[in-house]
């Protein structure tokens, strides 16, 4: 009797600590939430103030590492050409010469013969990252103290680069885009705004916010002595996340890291549902590998997972109905998710409402399922290349992989 008691009250304990984890692991996300979209209203799509007449701006290397091409990548390149900034430097980087990506770059800069280009082909293995790789030669050949590193399918506005360069106040090592995507047609472009917009940039701006090193390497502004400080590029060629290394060793130095007011208009040509599942698959395998956490946390973190526990929890602590709780739930999720899109869309999102709701819908049972089939399986296909990650987010080649 005593025993039955005694384990009874202990199972009672038990769930009473889960049901207690849960409520307020379900209030922090609304504090992250809240986070987000204050901090988003007031740090993006600020006009970009121009520095003072007497202070010249700094030159920029441009590196732009490429590898095959898309059917915007000419377009997105040609908007490197026509930003309104007075001294910089393009620094193009391809694998190999017959890299399809030749021609275009070569067009270009033939159409554009006042702006200043390079064009390094071959890169040098100094790691297992092919993007460092690529970008070394253009990396050891950099005319200017700030490097811009940009990737292959992003796209700027005329401003951009001063909007950025002006973030780049002393004490800030790091100026970055934070991940979203310029307007284009169909279902896996606004399922992408949709992923960029809300899930992803949540946590973006709320770790931004509070100094937490969250940085994505597609579109970063940095100082070239910093790296100089760390070895080099090279320094960070054992990673395949190689963003978030530099971003934590610069932390280290004491530099600050802040996202620019403009976010990554990324533009890729090819735009398509399994594309981007695998995308995001091979981005939760890294994660996982640098920062053991997420594990648990973003799982956790996701609108319907967190709901059913809380829902759970809310009943079990309260004997609040656990089915009008998650209906509650999502509602304010999705509502907060619309805020926030909407401010970093800055306009009309280039679909309906409805397409919203249907995208966040796919998009909240695509992340928990994106999640689980990627842990089971640790190695990384990243463009014609295969790794295997290890504990710590060291990589290895695997295999030469044919891609199709
Ligand atoms: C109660 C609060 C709970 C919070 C729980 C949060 C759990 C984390 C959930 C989600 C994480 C989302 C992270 C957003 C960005 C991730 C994008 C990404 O994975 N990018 C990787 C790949 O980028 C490409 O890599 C190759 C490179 O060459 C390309 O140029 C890149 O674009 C990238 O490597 C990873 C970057 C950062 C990962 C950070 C992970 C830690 C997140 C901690 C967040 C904590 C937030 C707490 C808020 C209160
Ligand atoms: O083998 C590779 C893979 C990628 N990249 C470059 O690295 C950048 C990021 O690649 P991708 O867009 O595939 O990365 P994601 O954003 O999907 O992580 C792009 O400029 C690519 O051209 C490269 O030079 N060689």
């Amino acid at each position: 009797m005593l025993l039955d008691y005694l384990s009874l009250s202990s199972l009672t304990y038990t769930l009473s600590g889960f049901a207690v984890f849960f409520f307020v692991f379900w209030f922090g996300m609304w504090f992250v939430h809240l986070t987000a979209i204050f901090y988003s209203k007031y740090k993006l799509h600020r006009k970009v103030p121009l520095l003072p007449q007497e202070m010249p701006y700094p030159g920029v290397t441009i590196l732009k590492p490429l590898t095959g091409t898309d059917p915007n990548l000419y377009s997105n390149l040609e908007t490197f050409f026509t930003m309104s900034y007075p001294k910089y430097e393009i620094c193009f980087c391809l694998e190999d010469d017959v890299d399809p990506a030749v021609p275009l770059v070569e067009k270009l800069c033939k159409k554009y013969p006042n702006v200043d280009t390079s064009v390094f082909i071959g890169g040098q293995v100094v790691g297992v990252n092919p993007k460092i790789n690529n970008m070394e030669p253009g990396y050891k050949a950099a005319k200017y103290e700030l490097i811009l590193i940009s990737d292959s399918g992003i796209r700027m506005k005329e401003d951009t680069l001063l909007d950025m360069v002006n973030h780049l106040k002393p004490g800030v090592g790091l100026v970055h885009q934070m991940p979203f995507t310029w307007d284009r047609k169909g279902f896996a472009a606004a399922l992408e705004k949709t992923y960029f917009g809300t899930a992803q940039a949540r946590i973006y701006l709320a770790a931004n916010f509070l100094q937490i090193p969250c940085h994505t390497g597609m579109s970063t502004l940095t100082r070239k002595s910093i790296f100089d400080e760390l070895g080099g590029i090279k320094t960070f060629g054992c990673y395949l996340a190689e963003d978030l290394f530099f971003a934590r060793a610069l932390s280290e130095l004491g530099w600050k890291i802040t996202i620019s007011g403009q976010p990554a208009w990324q533009n890729s040509g090819y735009c398509d549902v399994t594309s981007f599942r695998n995308r995001l698959s091979r981005w939760v395998k890294l994660r996982i590998a640098m920062a053991p956490f997420t594990l648990v946390c973003e799982p956790l973190s996701e609108c319907l997972i967190l709901g059913a526990f809380a829902s759970w929890a809310a009943s079990f602590l309260f004997q609040i109905d656990p089915a009008v709780f998650y209906l509650v739930h999502i509602l304010a999720w999705f509502l907060l998710d619309a805020i926030l899109i909407s401010i970093i869309q800055n306009g009309s999102l280039p679909f309906s409402k409805f397409h919203l709701i249907v995208c966040w819908l796919f998009r909240e049972v695509l992340g928990p399922w994106v999640f689980f089939t990627s842990i089971w399986n640790p190695v990384i296909k990243w463009r014609t290349r295969t790794y295997k990650l290890r504990w710590g987010g060291i990589a290895d080649e695997y295999k030469q992989y044919i891609d199709v």
